[in-house]
């Protein structure tokens, strides 16, 4: 198919998941919808180039095989068929992972589409996958130094300066290149490697011709391409920056919970280091250094990163694939640029936080609407990387009375609220336990609050 004008999702009922080709570095996921009612299939191509990596260390056939099937669901998305049909022998436990990405990553889009039965599709498959991974063990060790994925924001910067903190040399990492990435890596001092992904230019095509559209769950496809690129590199454990918050579902609908941020939670960390034990890796490979802690508590320790505060970028308007699109710094309206702009607040002062956003959301009446939905005044938490409203809510209570923003359209605005937003900050998310960390890692945040 080329060039499409219309796409109508209800002629493709089936996604064929074939097995990734490898070209010297470069590796490619293949999909096909498979067109009905006299439609063509429509081939998709999605390609990681691990060039930048200096390894010729072969490429795991296991992390291949769940990287093919993690990707999938950008081409799933475009007309939500009844069946995924996977192409290559596979394991239950990857067939019951396939469905559970489905589910839980697709819930969003599912929810914005109103397509319930998109997040329960038929998966056909035949069973074999085990041979290989009796096959094959690698020299993975705990003790090599581990790979951190770089997002551009301040939980990244917080993982990377506990790990320096307690002494470790992490090497970190990008999917793909942004400038808020390369500028906090320029300021760790630390070396990076980077993959260059590229998702196939005909799903953007069908896009503007009738396929459906919505979130995807990238912090899946991310983690499988971190763990790829740290068996290459010969490094240990892929550190994320994902935070306890990133477990707070935004709404129920017909019996799912809907999360924004599921591929971030508790619940994929585990399905993912499930998926590693089965194949007979060490679960260590994959962990959150930040999982126990709410964005509060992270927000506490960046207060102390100051050589990132110039630039650091946690607003998702700075990441769109199309460079044409791209937002230089932050866009300052989103819900995600005002709910980091309130939790520093209290935090890293006035001026130095109008310095960083270049405005004050806070002196703006019309970001009022948003303020009230990230604090759990009005309608659901918005669809975004945003933390629990209790913390917003902690937030304005201390802005309320402080001299320096208590005059600020939207804080005067809040304190109508006062009585309810004390309420809800009483119930602040406390510190959890994180089982995950492994055992050379449990000290690593500490090093940083002590530092
Ligand atoms: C940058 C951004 O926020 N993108 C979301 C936005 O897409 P938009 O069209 O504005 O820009 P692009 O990201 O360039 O995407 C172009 C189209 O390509 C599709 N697509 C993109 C990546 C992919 O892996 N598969 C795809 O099919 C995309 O759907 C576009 O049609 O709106 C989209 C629709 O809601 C979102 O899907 C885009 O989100 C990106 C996948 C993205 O990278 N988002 C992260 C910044 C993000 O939301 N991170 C979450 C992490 C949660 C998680 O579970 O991963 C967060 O910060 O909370
Ligand atoms: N392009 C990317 N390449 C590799 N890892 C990424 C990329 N984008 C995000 N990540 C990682 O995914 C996880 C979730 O991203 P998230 O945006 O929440 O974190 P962040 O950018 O570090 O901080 P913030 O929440 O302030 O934006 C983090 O571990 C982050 O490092």
């Amino acid at each position: 198919m080329g060039v499409t004008t219309e796409f109508n999702p209800a002629d493709y009922r089936r996604l064929l998941i074939r097995e990734c080709q490898i070209e010297g570095r470069v590796v490619s996921a293949r999909y096909s919808l498979i067109g009905s009612n006299g439609a063509d299939d429509v081939e998709f191509a999605e390609t990681f180039d691990f060039g930048g990596i200096d390894s010729t260390v072969a490429f795991d056939p296991r992390l291949l095989r769940l990287l093919a099937l993690t990707a999938g669901v950008s081409y799933y998305k475009a007309s939500a068929p009844e069946t995924v049909s996977i192409d290559f022998p596979i394991t239950e436990s990857e067939a019951a992972y396939v469905a559970a990405v489905i589910r839980g990553g697709l819930g969003e889009f599912a929810f914005e589409n109103q397509l319930p039965d998109a997040l329960t599709p038929m998966l056909d498959y035949r069973l074999g996958g085990d041979v290989e991974i009796a096959a094959a063990e690698s020299a993975w060790t705990l003790d090599a130094e581990p790979l951190v994925a770089v997002g551009g924001g301040k939980d990244s910067v917080v993982s990377i300066e506990a790990l320096k903190a307690a002494g470790r040399t992490p090497t970190l990492f990008s999917v793909n290149r942004y400038q808020p990435i390369e500028d906090c890596i320029a300021v760790s001092g630390l070396s990076s490697v980077h993959v260059l992904r590229k998702i196939d230019r005909t799903l953007i095509e069908l896009n503007g011709a009738g396929a459906y559209n919505g979130h995807i769950p990238v912090t899946a496809i991310n983690s499988v391409i971190a763990l790829i690129a740290a068996d290459v590199a010969g490094l240990g454990s892929v550190v994320m920056s994902n935070e306890q918050s990133a477990d707070i579902e935004n709404l129920s609908w017909h019996g799912f919970e809907i999360n924004h941020q599921w591929s971030k939670s508790r619940e994929y960390e585990n399905l993912l280091r499930s998926m590693l034990a089965d194949y007979g890796m060490d679960p260590a490979r994959y962990f959150s250094l930040l999982r126990g802690l709410p964005e509060s508590d992270i927000a506490d320790l960046f207060r102390g990163c100051t050589a990132y505060f110039d630039v650091f970028v946690s607003c998702n308007r700075s990441f769109a694939l199309d460079e044409s699109r791209r937002r230089s710094r932050w866009c300052g309206e989103c819900p995600k640029c005002l709910f980091v702009f309130v939790l520093l607040a209290p935090r890293i002062g006035r001026d130095r936080l109008c310095a960083i956003f270049a405005q004050n959301v806070l002196d703006n009446d019309q970001n009022t609407e948003l303020f009230l939905e990230l604090a759990g005044l009005t309608a659901h938490k918005p669809f975004e990387c945003v933390g629990d409203y209790s913390e917003v809510a902690e937030a304005f209570v201390d802005l309320m009375d402080d001299s320096e923003w208590s005059d600020d359209a939207v804080v005067r605005r809040m304190a109508d609220d006062r009585t309810r937003l004390m309420a809800s900050a009483a119930n602040r998310v406390p510190v959890a336990e994180s089982e995950n960390i492994p055992a050379p890692y449990a000290g690593v945040l500490g090093a940083l609050v002590s530092r």
